[in-house]
């Protein structure tokens, strides 16, 4: 397959954006035989990248890391985005398709300046400004402290070797990219499932531009693609925003998938979890449902942090 013009990349500029850009871009020469330089990165400064001291959640969800690429891919300066997964809103532009998803990474959290969950006490204080990690941690560890925690993987990092917090959670996924192997502790993924979408490297397309989607279509993993449209469709049934608690695994195991998932009241007081099995073809059906049933057995109050 051969083609004229590089394809145009649209990335974010952070770290592991770049270095997750790369990934994707790699793996579509590869797939093609194509030259090195025929797919061009792009990075694009989105508003989640200029707004670092305030949580996501207050300044506008995370439309605020998709809102420059979706423009620039519409407005034909990219030809596609690679994003995380996990960081793109659970409803997005049907003038934007899904086209790939590459093969998923360790879905673990890794605990950071503590040896383990086991070691956080309720006098500790820990950095994040997940809404889902930080009712995990407090569903564990009634009183735990905690500090409000953004900025890129190393900011972080750095934050807990100034002592600015106890402790921290980073998905082993980016810390891996990063070439940060052996930084923390992973958690399993039974004592705290990550957010729908992690250690998922997204990558969409205008929809309807038939050539470029069958270009990417050939890096796409069947498997992370399926779990990824369970978790993402588990989401936006609930009807969260980016403040409701949310985690969700889809795993293949077998001949079928199994998706774990559970909702959190902010103060990690109230937990709701569930799991389903569904086969390939009915993977948004399946996670639709279980939504469902875990809105159901949700108390009003927890139910009010969803529905809309
Ligand atoms: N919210 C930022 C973000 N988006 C994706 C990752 C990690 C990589 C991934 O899950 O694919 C991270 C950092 C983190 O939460 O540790």
């Amino acid at each position: 397959m051969h083609k004229a013009e590089p394809l145009k990349l649209g990335t974010r500029g952070s770290p592991l954006a770049l270095v997750q850009a790369r990934a994707a871009a790699a793996a579509l020469v590869a797939a093609h035989g194509w030259s090195e330089d025929s797919v061009e990165i792009v990075p694009i400064k989105t508003t989640g990248d200029k707004v670092q001291d305030r949580p996501l959640a207050e300044i506008g969800g995370k439309a605020l890391w998709t809102k420059e690429l979706d423009r620039a891919l519409l407005d034909g300066d990219i030809d596609f985005a690679v994003h995380s997964a996990k960081d793109m809103e659970s409803i997005r532009p049907d003038t934007i398709a899904l086209a790939a998803a590459l093969p998923r990474a360790d879905v673990r959290e890794r605990i950071i300046g503590v040896s383990g969950l086991d070691a956080l006490k309720p006098e500790m204080r820990v950095g994040t400004t997940s809404p889902r990690r930080a009712a995990q941690l407090l569903a564990r560890v009634p009183g735990l402290g905690l500090v409000p925690f953004r900025g890129n993987v190393a900011t972080r990092l750095a934050r807990i070797d100034a002592g600015e917090a106890d402790a921290t959670l980073l998905a082993s996924a980016g810390l891996a990219r990063l070439g940060m192997h052996d930084v923390g502790t992973p958690i399993p993924v039974e004592a705290m499932l990550p957010a729908p979408g992690q250690a998922i490297i997204a990558i969409e397309a205008r929809a309807g531009d038939d050539t470029v989607l069958a270009y990417l279509a050939a890096v796409s993993d069947a498997d992370a693609m399926t779990a990824l449209v369970a978790e993402r469709a588990f989401a936006a049934a609930l009807g969260g925003s980016c403040h409701s608690p949310v985690a969700a695994l889809a795993e293949r195991d077998g001949a079928d998938f199994r998706l774990r998932a559970e909702i959190l009241s902010t103060d990690g007081g109230e937990r709701i979890a569930g799991e389903t099995r569904f086969s390939e073809i009915d993977a948004a059906a399946a996670a639709e449902s279980l939504a469902k049933t875990i809105l159901n057995r949700a108390s009003p109050g927890l139910r009010s942090l969803f529905v809309a």
